[in-house]
C-alpha cells in the first residue's frame, strides 16, 4: 500500500462514513486527522495479521476471506465492503488482530484507524458507539441467516445421504445408524419391536426378461406399496438389491405377521407399469421377527432373514414368521 495522505488532508468526508452517520463529527475528525489514506493496488492484500485495527473504504472495494481455508482450496469471500463502509470493529473489541484475509478489488483508498484511535472515537464522538452496536447487531443477523442456510442445506445433504436413490426409501447407513436406537428404546419402555424382510421373487428372471430398468420400476413400484401401507411410525428400508425391510416399532409378532400378509397382496396385486403399459405382477416373500430378549440388531435380522429363507423354500409369495409358519399365503399368478 502506498501513503497518500492523513485524513485531515484529504478530500473525503466524515459524513460519508457509516459509523460516523449522525454522530459527533467535530471529536471524530479531530481523532481521525491523523490517520492515514493508503491507496492499495487491485488484488494487493491490506489486512495486519499483527495488530488489531478498523479498516473504512474511502474509494474502491475489499473483499473479505474468511481464515481457516484448506491450503490450495480456492478462499470464499464472505463479504465485500463497499466505500464508506469499514471492517475489523470485532478485532478492535476483542483486541486481537483480525483473523479475516482482506483483499482490495480494485484500486482503493482506504482510512486505517488503529485500535487506540478507534476505542476514544467509541468513548469521544457521541454517537459512533450506537452506529457501532448497529452495525454489529446487523453482522450478527446476518450471520444467523447464514448459518441457518448452512444448517438447512447439512440437513438436506444428509437425508440425501441416508435414503435410497431409486426408491426413495431409508437406506443401510439409515438403518445402521437407526435400528440400534429403535432396538434400545424398545428395551428402555419394554415395549415390543417387530421387523419384516422382504425380497421380490424371481427377480432375476423379471430382469432378464423385461430389462433392468423395467425391473428398476418394479423395485419402485414395491417401495411405494410399503410407503403406502405403513403407519407414519413405522420405517421402509432398502435392505439391498431387491430386499427390503419394514420396521415396525410397538408391534408384536403376531400383528407384525398380520401387517406382512397385507403388504404380501399388495404387492401382489400392484400393477408395474412401463411408458404406460403394464407388466406381468411380481410377487416377494416376507420374514417376520420379533426382538427377543437379549437380542441385538444382527441377530433380529438374522432371524427374520432365517424366516424370509423358508417363506421361498416354501414356494415364494408368502410370509413365514420366526420359528413357526404362522401366516402363509397362497401364491397367485406371477411374472415368473
Ligand atoms: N433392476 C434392478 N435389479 C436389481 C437391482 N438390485 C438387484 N437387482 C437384481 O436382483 C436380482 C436378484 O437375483 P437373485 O438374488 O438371484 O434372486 P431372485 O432372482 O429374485 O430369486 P429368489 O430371490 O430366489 O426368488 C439380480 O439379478 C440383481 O441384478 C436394482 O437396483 N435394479
Amino acid at each position: 500500500m502506498k501513503l497518500l495522505s492523513n485524513f485531515a488532508a484529504s478530500s473525503h468526508r466524515l459524513t460519508d462514513l457509516q459509523l460516523l452517520r449522525d454522530a459527533d463529527v467535530r471529536t471524530a475528525g479531530a481523532l481521525l486527522a491523523a490517520c492515514p489514506v493508503m491507496l492499495a493496488d487491485a488484488g494487493e492484500i491490506v489486512s495486519d495479521a499483527h495488530r488489531p485495527r478498523l479498516t473504512i473504504v474511502l474509494r474502491g472495494a475489499l473483499a473479505v476471506q474468511a481464515d481457516g481455508e484448506a491450503p490450495g482450496r480456492a478462499p470464499t469471500v464472505t463479504a465485500k465492503i463497499l466505500p464508506g463502509e469499514s471492517v475489523g470493529e470485532q478485532s478492535v473489541l476483542d483486541d486481537e488482530p483480525d483473523p479475516a484475509i482482506l483483499t482490495a478489488l480494485e484500486p482503493s483508498e482506504l482510512l486505517l484507524v488503529g485500535a487506540d484511535v478507534a476505542w476514544r472515537l467509541i468513548e469521544e464522538a457521541d454517537g459512533v458507539a450506537r452506529n457501532l452496536l448497529r452495525l454489529l447487531s446487523f453482522r450478527i443477523r446476518a450471520a444467523n441467516v447464514q448459518l441457518r442456510r448452512r444448517q438447512k442445506l447439512g440437513e438436506f445433504y444428509r437425508q440425501l445421504s441416508m435414503n435410497d436413490g431409486l426408491t426413495g426409501l431409508h437406506n443401510r447407513a439409515w438403518l445402521n445408524d437407526m435400528l440400534p436406537r429403535l432396538l434400545g428404546t424398545a428395551r428402555q419402555t419394554d415395549r415390543p419391536l417387530s421387523i419384516v424382510m422382504l425380497d421380490i421373487d424371481h427377480f432375476k428372471r423379471f430382469n432378464d426378461r423385461y430389462g433392468h430398468p423395467q425391473g428398476d420400476q418394479a423395485l419402485r413400484m414395491a417401495a411405494q406399496v410399503l410407503a403406502c401401507a405403513l403407519r407414519p411410525t413405522d420405517y421402509a428400508v432398502r435392505y439391498g438389491g431387491e430386499e427390503m425391510m419394514v420396521i415396525l416399532p410397538d408391534t408384536c409378532g403376531s400383528v407384525a405377521a398380520l401387517v406382512a400378509q397385507r403388504l404380501c397382496e399388495r404387492v401382489r396385486q400392484a400393477a408395474v407399469f412401463t411408458d404406460g403399459t403394464p407388466l406381468p405382477h411380481i410377487t416377494a416373500s416376507f420374514g417376520v421377527a420379533s426382538l427377543a430378549p437379549g437380542q441385538d440388531e444382527q441377530a433380529l435380522i438374522a432371524t427374520a432373514d432365517a424366516a424370509l429363507y423358508r417363506a421361498k423354500s416354501a414356494g415364494r409369495d408368502r410370509v413365514e414368521v420366526d420359528g413357526s409358519a404362522a401366516a402363509s399365503i397362497p401364491p397367485a399368478a406371477s411374472a415368473a
